[in-house]
């Protein structure tokens, strides 16, 4: 396919607001692809590399380069250069990267060369083309939508997924179903202001110990265990006691869903980061292992009894779980039956707090396993609210902190795929933060006046704030009271970042 044909398309789906017509165009343009294409196509009309980070910033962008009087370039063209550019390394290589960029973009025309420039600096972002794609995928091949999301969610791969379809045809999602060492995405939550709210809104409910781990997802088949994380990584190297605790259960094929955390000898939790490192630690696993031993604490089963579990209500899946796995190393929980029930899982908040936990979920006990997505039917509550945000841009620090990148810009999501800068903050950062974020943000810069670092939106980090007040100095009105950066969460892709949208409605104190 003509990168020409994608770029056009693309504006076409920004420029229309109504969701029937963005679908109608991607079937369209799905129709008329190569089954090679799509898995190409799909990112760029998001606004992401498959390559991930190139390198390449709005200077080298900048350049005059004259555009190509006919469009011959393809997307299958476009993807080998840029994979070509992002394997240049050593002296000599921004040069050398740089007359590649020169080169493909002399090859494009100019409105290609445009659709370049959005893609290449993280500019062009749509935010909710994944689920547009699906609806697309489903026209253009005949599949119903709801069959190609659960494929997805099975595969955990849109572009795989896509290939196929458009390959083999609808009869292709048949081979996307739940295997034993394949892992899938796991179901994530939304939040609620307190319990009450949680309660009130899913009814009958098991309130659950939220632990302030790493989640895992671990499969056994016979003798084979494998661990996944919540990124889909095989990390079962690195937690040899997670694989003795699964060889021990009495089943000997399953899927569960839960979290590991480093606890101390009373059960308490030790800091995230020593959990964190111990899980990130892939050398001498064994030293690593009796310094800071984890446990596994299971809250889901996936795959039990030989049975897929994933359409079962929760309360079966709950069963099947306390079937196979013991008590100690399940998630605490209370069940609720309502409202009328709301003392009880008021104290049991209380009591997890107490236990040196971060606080609970809340889950409905009729709800499905909805792999990939933030449910509803999962709500978290913890008492210390902290955001996911984006970094969008650094400030090189002054004193102490000269030579480092310091003051980051944070812009939450808006409903475009954009992002609206919220604040800034230098706060909270350790010594080895600061120094991580330093390469980590200079990796990233597509501009650099000396001052402040632009960079490609891409790296989340968790900050912790007191409120929000009202300011006409950021454009959404108002910016956060007493930001500090918590962690990053390299974990999260910047889609997942919390939005401008749901922050206001959850502070209808400064609301315009
Ligand atoms: N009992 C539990 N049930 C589900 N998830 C749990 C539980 N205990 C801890 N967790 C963790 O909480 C996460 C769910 O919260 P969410 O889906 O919002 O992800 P998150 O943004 O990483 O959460 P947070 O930033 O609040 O830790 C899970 O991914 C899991 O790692």
């Amino acid at each position: 396919m003509l990168l020409s044909r994608l770029a056009h398309v693309s504006q076409e789906v920004a420029a229309t607001s109504a969701r029937s017509r963005k679908i109608a165009l991607l079937a369209e343009l799905f129709r008329d692809a190569d089954a090679d294409d799509v898995p190409i196509v799909i990112p760029y009309l998001a606004g992401r590399l498959p390559q991930g980070r190139l390198g390449i910033g709005w200077k080298l962008l900048s350049r005059p380069v004259p555009p190509a009087a006919e469009a011959t370039l393809t997307v299958r063209d476009v993807d080998a250069r840029l994979t070509e550019i992002g394997a240049v390394t050593g002296t000599g290589s921004q040069a050398a990267r740089g007359r590649l960029v020169d080169a493909l973009r002399a090859a494009a025309t100019e409105s290609e060369q445009r659709f370049l420039f959005g893609l290449l600096t993280g500019e062009v972002r749509q935010g909710a083309l994944d689920a547009l794609a699906v609806e697309g995928l489903a026209g253009a091949t005949g599949a119903p939508a709801a069959d190609v999301r659960r494929a997805v969610m099975l595969a955990g791969s849109l572009r795989t997924v896509a290939r196929a379809l458009l390959a083999e045809g609808p009869g292709a999602l048949d081979g996307f179903r739940l295997t034993v060492g394949r892992p899938v995405l796991p179901m994530l939550a939304h939040s609620a202001s307190s319990v009450s709210e949680a309660v009130d809104k899913l009814g009958a409910c098991a309130v659950e110990e939220k632990l302030d781990g790493i989640r895992v997802q671990v499969h056994r088949d016979g003798d084979d265990v494998r661990i996944y994380t919540r990124t889909l990584d095989d990390i079962t190297d690195r937690l040899p006691e997670l694989t003795s605790a699964a060889l021990e259960l009495k089943d000997s094929r399953f899927i569960l869903d839960g979290e590991v955390i480093a606890l101390d000898e009373d059960g308490r939790p030790r800091s995230f980061q020593e959990t964190a490192g111990r899980v990130g630690s892939r050398v001498d696993v064994a030293t690593a292992a009796r310094s800071v031993p984890v446990s596994p604490v299971f809250f889901d089963a996936l795959l039990a009894d030989g049975q897929d579990l994933l359409d079962l209500p929760l309360a079966a899946r709950h069963a099947a779980l306390a079937r196979l796995v013991p008590e100690p190393m399940r998630v605490r929980r209370a069940l609720v039956e309502g409202p009328a029930d709301l003392a009880a899982a008021k104290e049991f908040l209380a009591d997890t707090l107490r236990r040196g936990h971060e606080g609970v979920v809340v889950k409905a006990l009729d709800a499905t396993y909805s792999a990939g997505r933030r449910g509803a039917s999962w709500l978290k509550v913890k008492p210390v609210h902290t955001l996911d945000l984006v970094v969008l841009a650094a400030e090189w620090g002054h004193g102490r902190r000269t030579g480092k990148l310091s003051n980051l810009h944070l812009g939450a999501r808006a409903g475009d795929g954009a992002f609206v800068m919220l604040g800034k903050t230098f706060k909270g950062m350790t010594d080895a933060m600061l120094a991580w974020q330093t390469g980590r943000l200079q990796e990233l810069a597509v501009g650099d006046d000396g001052h402040v670092v632009t960079v490609r939106p891409e790296l989340v980090v968790e900050i912790a704030y007191d409120g929000l007040q009202r300011s006409t100095r950021y454009p959404a009105g108002v910016t956060l009271r007493f930001a500090r950066v918590v962690r990053y969460r390299e974990d999260k892709t910047p889609a997942e970042a919390d939005t401008v949208a749901a922050l206001l409605a959850a502070h209808p104190e400064v609301a315009p």
